[in-house]
């Protein structure tokens, strides 16, 4: 599988003006497992939202070319409070097929079953949502995206305040739904476990660092560069006109030094 799923073009992402993602440019192949990495604060939660449709773009475009897309958020984003119970979470995941009122048939409903099977959650249907561990409440937020079927998914941070076994139990489940030909991009902070179980990474620092083999954008260089140019931006950097042009406000310390022109060394694409 060698099609690209989705391309980046010159793509500026940000809030009230203020960019948060900029002139970001490269692709991404279909079938293909990618970790999204960065600093706090670096955009990857701002990219996902980018692809997910969720922002529009300040500058520039990004071209999924995909059927279904799914999206997680980060924990923190989602309201465990809701009087709701597992079964009532994981079946939203039909909510691309059969609407928000749709009838769930019985294929449907043995589907929920074999994915509450899947992420170990058999048995759970009934639990309220608040009586849920962290790991259980991520295991029931896996089932309702393996319910939407989607051809690209979006991970923001899955695996936080996760235990090592859970971590392993769902990145084996996203190892299977890349071998279906399925496209994951999987934002996350253990460089151990990406130069693991990731075979590309996406390196951010507010613009792209590198995009490409794990091992490569690992390097130390490019590692150093992100922490560089992270440093270099401050809060009330840059603001973007409607053409994505910048204007003169605060910028890292010198965009045409050798460092910033040899951005994407590795390549913007994979
Ligand atoms: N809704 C918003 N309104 C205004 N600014 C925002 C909003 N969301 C994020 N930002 C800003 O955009 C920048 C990038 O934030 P983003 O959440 O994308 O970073 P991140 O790399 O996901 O960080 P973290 O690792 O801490 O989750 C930050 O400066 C942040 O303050």
């Amino acid at each position: 599988m060698t099609d690209t799923c989705l391309r980046f073009d010159d793509l500026t992402l940000g809030y009230h003006g203020h960019p948060a993602v900029h002139h970001l440019t490269g692709r991404i192949l279909r079938g293909t497992l990618t970790a999204v990495i960065g600093a706090n604060g670096s955009g990857k939660s701002t990219l996902m939202k980018g692809i997910a449709g969720i922002l529009k773009p300040i500058g520039g475009n990004c071209f999924a070319r995909c059927g279904r897309l799914a999206y997680l958020p980060q924990q923190s984003e989602i309201d465990r409070s809701f009087p709701a119970r597992v079964i009532d979470l994981v079946s939203l995941g039909f909510w691309q097929k059969c609407g928000l009122l749709g009838r769930i048939g019985r294929e449907d409903r043995a589907a929920l079953a074999a994915c509450l099977e899947a992420v170990g959650l058999a048995g759970f249907e009934k639990r309220p949502l608040d009586s849920l561990s962290g790991g259980q409440m991520q295991r029931a937020l896996f089932a309702r995206t393996m319910l939407q079927d989607a051809d690209l998914i979006l991970l923001d941070e899955p695996f936080n305040a996760i235990d090592s076994r859970t971590v392993d139990d769902l990145l084996r489940l996203i190892e299977c739904w890349i071998g279906e030909g399925r496209t994951v991009l999987c934002v996350l902070h253990d460089h151990d476990l990406v130069r693991e179980r990731f075979p590309q990474t996406l390196l951010l620092a507010r613009e792209l660092v590198a995009l490409g083999p794990t091992s490569e954008v690992l390097e130390p260089e490019n590692l150093l560069r992100a922490r560089q140019f992270q440093e270099a931006w401050d809060e009330d950097a840059g603001w973007c006109d409607a053409g994505g042009n910048f204007s003169t406000d605060p910028r890292p310390a010198d965009r045409n030094a050798p460092a910033a022109r040899s951005l994407n060394k590795v390549g913007a694409h994979v």
